[in-house]
């Protein structure tokens, strides 16, 4: 510090080098002046009087003696004054010693500020200055001494280049400080920077008796921070910038409420979604109240009233405390978001909407087909069940998992054929594979995945279901299951009956075309085997032959041994014709109350009449007895017969029997038990 003159030295600054006098309080000053003035009046007083003595200008006696005395008094007094002026001399260096060690005082005080102080007075010339100014004036510090114009300490530290906001101009830039200077109050800080890169800060202040005092505070660590702040701050605002520009290029919404859940950031596809919206993005308004004024812009048109609003935006304020999964919204008519929101670490909340109204609007469009098939396949009277490719089931309806004894947990979309087929076969829902599981399964799999036609299907309790299926156009299969069971034991009792009616018929056929009495073939029958035969023969121009075989005499039979014997004459008769059919094509025949026919496919006239004989023979051999016949004591036959070698179209059945007929009437007329062969 310096003060008052220019014995400071050192950086610390001196005290001035003035006596004790410049030191002392202006009131002791003046009592020490006045009594140094009345002590050397009153001694000059003395050295006058004594030269007027000493002179002999005075003659008179008495007035010397009064003189002496007066003289002695006044040095008595002077001497007392000299005392009185050595008191105050000491009492002065007191003082003066106090008031330097103040000043020392004030100098440490001064020196000690962490800030530099100077006082300049009324005519800008340095007063004082302390250790901290002087820093600043560094290598031409010695140069600023008490007593220097500011003008000249100014432009001191302007040709030192200690001021290098002056270096483009020093000399207006002096004018233009200078001019500042003068109004101090005006100017307000001063910020200045100096070549080392210090920063300080000075004020200055006009004080009421015209001086100036300045004092400068190093800010350089401030104004440090103040750049790095800005340039923080401008970095942090290119990198919203360039999060702005990234979050606008989005393809999804974006929106970002800060932890006061207040809207700070919202990107164009999200004031795309909400057009209704746009005008509040620099709001920064509170997510409830855009919520609210979405609505009232006609933004949530399925809320209906101020309730279900408030109610809306109560369960919104909390699914964003506590983010779930993405949900879909819909945000205005007809159009969907998928919203997914996160919390930030810093309390806020960001959201994403992504508009998935084609993606939505198409699910539920699919999810309402679905639904309508769900229903109509519901509404099916009989079981249904539809597979995919995989044979994983798609699709059934409750009479499916009701039919098969499954409960609907089991018969679930994904389940595969198989293992509803396994499940069946498990609680013995398939009678069919009794005993052979495994093969019944693949055979049951092989039909369900190439299917042919409907399947009659056996389930426990006699019940029976017709399976259906047939082959989607995506490889699946979807089938049709019918409760058959009342058809089946219908069907199953009329299949007995039927039998039973077969039988029945087969039974009246036979019957029908049989004798009863021989249990041969009866006429009826002969007729029509022999029509066929003629017209095989015909066809084929095969030869046929007809036997007609008639017992002789037997009215004398009847009447000898009565009818009953008869009767079993003419069982005898047959049994022997029967043993003469050799061939599968012959057919034996009772055609009348005593006559037999015998019709011979493809029988030469040989051949015929070898047959004939043989059933002659056979008959004679049998030697049934005839008690009455004038030809033999045993039943003989007369035989008529006719041969057609090539049958030709005029061949008739009619024709056959009359030539055979006519045969037999000569073998009875020739005297009976004999042949008579016609050929054709
Ligand atoms: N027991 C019995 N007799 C029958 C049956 N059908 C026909 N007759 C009898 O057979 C007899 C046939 O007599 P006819 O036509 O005169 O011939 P026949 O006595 O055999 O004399 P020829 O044929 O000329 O040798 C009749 O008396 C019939 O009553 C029958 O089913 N049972």
């Amino acid at each position: 510090m310096i003060l008052g003159g220019p014995s400071a030295t050192n950086n610390e600054g001196l005290l001035t080098r003035c006596g004790w006098f410049e030191r002392v309080s202006p009131s002791s000053r003046l009592k020490f002046q006045r009594l140094l003035w009345a002590t050397a009046a009153l001694l000059f007083a003395d050295v006058v009087v004594v030269s007027l003595l000493a002179a002999g200008a005075v003659p008179s006696a008495p007035a010397q003696g009064l003189l002496r005395g007066a003289v002695l008094l006044n040095a008595g007094v002077a001497l007392v004054m000299l005392l009185l002026l050595l008191l105050q001399w000491q009492r002065g260096q007191a003082e003066a010693e106090a008031a330097r060690a103040e000043q020392v005082r004030q100098r440490e005080v001064l020196d000690a500020l962490q800030a530099a102080v100077v006082l300049w007075d009324a005519d800008d010339r340095l007063v004082l200055a302390n250790g901290d100014f002087l820093k600043v004036y560094g290598a031409v510090a010695q140069h600023i001494r008490p007593g220097v114009r500011f003008e000249d300490a100014l432009r001191t530290a302007v040709a030192a280049n200690l001021l290098p906001e002056a270096s483009a101009g020093p000399e207006a830039w002096i004018q233009q400080r200078l001019a500042q200077r003068r109004q101090p109050q005006q100017q307000g800080p001063i910020l200045r920077a100096l070549p080392d890169g210090q920063w300080r800060r000075i004020v200055e202040q006009r004080l009421s008796d015209g001086s100036l005092l300045a004092h400068s505070v190093d800010v350089t660590e401030l104004i440090n921070a103040r750049t790095e702040l800005a340039l923080a701050r401008q970095a942090a605002e290119q990198a919203r910038q360039r999060l702005s520009d990234a979050v606008d290029a989005l393809p999804v919404g974006f929106e970002l409420y800060d932890a006061d859940d207040r809207l700070v950031m919202v990107n164009a596809a999200a004031t795309a979604m909400y057009p209704q919206l746009g005008d509040l993005a620099d709001q920064r308004p509170l997510f409830a109240d855009v919520v609210r004024i979405n609505h009232a812009r006609g933004g949530l048109p399925e809320i209906a009233d101020e309730a279900a609003l408030e109610a809306f935006i109560a369960r919104r304020m909390r699914e964003r405390r506590h983010p779930g999964p993405p949900h879909v919204m819909q945000v205005a008519r007809g159009q969907w978001v998928r919203v997914h929101e996160r919390r930030t670490r810093d309390g806020g909340t960001v959201g994403v909407r992504v508009d998935v109204t084609e993606a939505f609007t198409g699910r539920a469009a699919a999810e309402q087909a679905t639904q309508r098939l769900q229903d109509a396949i519901d509404a099916l009277p009989e079981a249904f069940a539809l597979f995919d490719a995989e044979d994983r089931l798609v699709a059934c309806n409750e009479r499916y998992s009701q039919t098969f004894g499954c409960d609907e947990q089991f018969v679930r979309p994904g389940v595969t054929f198989e293992e509803v087929l396994r499940h069946g076969l498990q609680s013995g829902l398939y009678p069919q594979a009794e005993g052979r599981a495994e093969a019944w399964l693949a055979e049951r799999m092989a039909a369900h995945r190439n299917p042919s036609g409907p399947v009659l299907q056996a389930l426990a309790g006699n019940r029976w279901v017709r399976v259906d299926e047939r082959r989607t156009r995506d490889g699946g299969v979807a089938g049709v299951r019918s409760d058959v069971t009342e058809l089946v034991h219908r069907e199953q009792a009329l299949t007995a009956l039927n039998a039973q009616l077969d039988a029945l018929n087969a039974r009246l056929a036979h019957l029908s075309d049989t004798d009863d009495l021989t249990g041969l073939a009866n006429r009826r029958q002969f007729d029509r085997r022999l029509a066929d035969e003629c017209a095989r023969a015909r066809r084929h121009g095969t030869p046929i032959a007809l036997l007609l075989l008639d017992v002789d005499h037997f009215k004398r039979y009847n009447d000898l041994h009565g009818h009953p014997a008869g009767d079993e004459c003419l069982r005898q008769v047959a049994q022997v014709l029967r043993g003469t059919a050799r061939r599968a094509g012959d057919l034996v025949a009772r055609i009348g109350g005593e006559e037999f026919g015998l019709l011979l496919p493809h029988h030469s006239a040989d051949e015929a009449r070898a047959q004939a004989e043989s059933a002659i023979a056979a008959l004679a051999e049998a030697a049934l007895p005839h008690g009455d016949s004038p030809v033999s004591p045993q039943v003989t036959l007369s035989i008529g017969g006719v041969q057609v070698a090539q049958p030709g179209a005029g061949l008739e059945a009619a024709m056959l029997v009359q030539r055979a007929d006519e045969a037999l009437y000569a073998a009875k007329h020739a005297g009976r038990q004999r042949l008579v062969m016609h050929t054709l």
